[in-house]
């Protein structure tokens, strides 16, 4: 089974947009979960361009289902991850301002700064993933960290997507047998959307969770954030 985790990050980008809290991220959080989406995924950022690290705190209390925290594993971000002691972290190489998440892990280069991380969070009981690009020496890499999980960033099958190439998959299913040979759990994200969400999950083996949120934010604009996570559950099984 894929697990569907929704992203809430521009939720609170249009929370910030007026000062108020109109949308209440917490509602639309609980929201979520009662419309059947199995997780809820956040990405604090230095900056707290959106999330911000009381939001972390305040969600602790009402995810019922899978909370996912990501981040680049900085001082502060590391004492917010134990402090909330969500069911996973998602470690991310984001630079600080970084509009957005552009690149998964050298796991080689970083493999001891990743592996004493891992350690830290898994003897507070979170479970880890390493946002990786779909290479064979990176997922190798990742298993050498000690980490339970990887997330696939999905953003290069997304444009090869788009522009109607579907050999785009080819590298993430390598990288996903891989993986499953290796014992590394899969989970994936980043500009998936409806349109390509079915694809990629009829071709990855053992894909446990996916974070989308971006693009479903976007579309539950015009089609309900109801039907929309629906949408997406539908098109997972
Ligand atoms: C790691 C990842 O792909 C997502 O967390 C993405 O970075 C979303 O972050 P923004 O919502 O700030 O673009
Ligand atoms: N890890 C990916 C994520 O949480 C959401 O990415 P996106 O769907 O906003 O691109």
């Amino acid at each position: 089974m894929t697990k569907l985790s929704v992203n809430i990050n521009k939720i609170a980008t249009l929370r910030n947009a007026r000062g108020g809290n109109v949308p209440d991220l917490l509602k639309v959080a609980t929201d979520i979960q009662n419309f059947g989406g199995q997780g809820i995924t956040i990405h604090p950022r230095p900056d707290e361009r959106h999330i911000r690290y009381q939001d972390a705190r305040d969600l602790k209390a009402i995810v019922h289902t899978e909370y996912n925290i990501e981040g680049n594993p900085q001082h502060n971000f590391i004492d917010l991850v134990l402090e909330c002691k969500p069911t996973q972290v998602t470690l991310v190489p984001d630079a600080i301002g970084a509009i957005t998440s552009s690149a998964g892990w050298d796991t080689i280069k970083n493999q001891s700064y990743l592996s004493e991380v891992i350690q830290e969070f898994q003897r507070n009981g979170i479970r880890t993933s390493i946002f990786v690009d779909p290479v064979l020496e990176m997922i190798e890499g990742a298993k050498k960290t000690g980490t339970e999980r990887i997330e696939l960033y999905t953003e290069a099958f997304a444009h090869e997507y788009h522009l109607g190439n579907k050999n785009g998959i080819e590298p993430y299913v390598k990288a996903a047998e891989l993986a499953n040979e290796l014992g590394l759990g899969i989970n994936a994200g980043h500009d998936l959307s409806l349109d390509n969400i079915q694809f990629f999950k009829q071709n990855i083996p053992g894909l446990l969770e996916v974070s989308i949120g971006h693009a479903l934010i976007a579309e539950a604009l015009y089609l309900g954030l109801d039907n929309v996570v629906n949408m997406y559950l539908n098109k997972l099984k």
